[in-house]
């Protein structure tokens, strides 16, 4: 498996009972690079992300995250890697503040760090004036912003990021995008999943995952050219929704 990727996967699979929610994928995702991972709903993102994140076994195969194995050093992947999802990021009955100093206790860091970062956070997005007020008073565009920079606290070298917009209006989506690519550029890598098709156009590159298989993969400009169509969303429904 080459250094060079960040993530490497190889015939992965997650069967559950007779069921096979993830069936023998296979894909890398280069360093740096920001790789958008969709899918219908219950296509088997979720449950592939799981894998990679190290908290659920492979029935069968083999991934890479960080250069850890996901099976037989699971612990080395999640001290690695940054993940935050729409379903769950900060305690709402926590300010902002306690909210950093809480996820920083997790992550290891010192004391020191944990101060410095937190007021280098607070700069970054400028919320001087909410620093002390709780996340849950926050508009969500705001606490995917400050969840999406706690999830960096730990410097990890890839960021998983589960539907991360879901719900957000359309100029903090894009605000958050700009956020992305900040990270991307500093080298870190990002693995989105996303329902949104304009974001999608955002990525390096695409996985079309349907019925647990990866049906496409490519940037999106390829992808639009190879299904003749104008859009990701056209491509999306060609192959997701199977509509010609
Ligand atoms: N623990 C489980 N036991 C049995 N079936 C499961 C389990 N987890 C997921 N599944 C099934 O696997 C399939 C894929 O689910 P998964 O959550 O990975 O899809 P998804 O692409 O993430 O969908 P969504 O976009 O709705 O989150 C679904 O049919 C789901 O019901």
């Amino acid at each position: 498996m080459k250094a060079a990727n960040a993530i490497q996967v190889k015939n992965l699979t997650k069967t559950f009972g007779e069921f096979t929610a993830v069936n023998n994928i296979s894909f890398h995702v280069g360093k740096g690079e920001v790789f958008g991972f969709l899918g219908a709903n219950g296509a088997g993102k979720t449950t592939a992300m799981k894998m990679l994140i190290g908290i659920l076994k492979p029935t069968s195969g083999k991934a890479q995250v960080a250069n850890y194995d996901i099976t037989s050093h699971a612990n080395d992947v999640k001290k690695n890697i940054g993940y935050m999802s729409q379903r769950f990021s900060l305690y709402n009955d926590l300010t902002i503040k306690e909210n950093i100093t809480f996820f920083g206790g997790i992550y290891g860091l010192k004391k020191a760090t944990i101060k410095t970062k937190t007021q280098a956070l607070i700069n970054d997005l400028g919320l001087h004036d909410e620093a002390n007020k709780l996340v849950g008073s926050l508009p969500l565009g705001w606490k995917q912003k400050v969840a999406f920079s706690v999830s960096l606290l730990h410097d990890p070298q890839i960021i998983f990021l589960d539907e991360p917009t879901g719900g957000v209006d359309p100029i903090t989506r894009r605000q958050f995008w700009e956020m992305i690519y900040r990270e991307a550029h500093k080298g870190k890598t990002i693995f989105v999943t996303t329902h949104y098709m304009d974001e999608a156009e955002y990525c390096d590159r695409v996985s079309i995952m349907v019925e647990g298989k990866i049906e496409a993969l490519d940037s999106p400009k390829n992808l639009k050219t190879q299904y003749k169509v104008d859009s990701m969303n056209q491509v999306f429904l060609k192959l997701a929704r199977n509509i010609e």
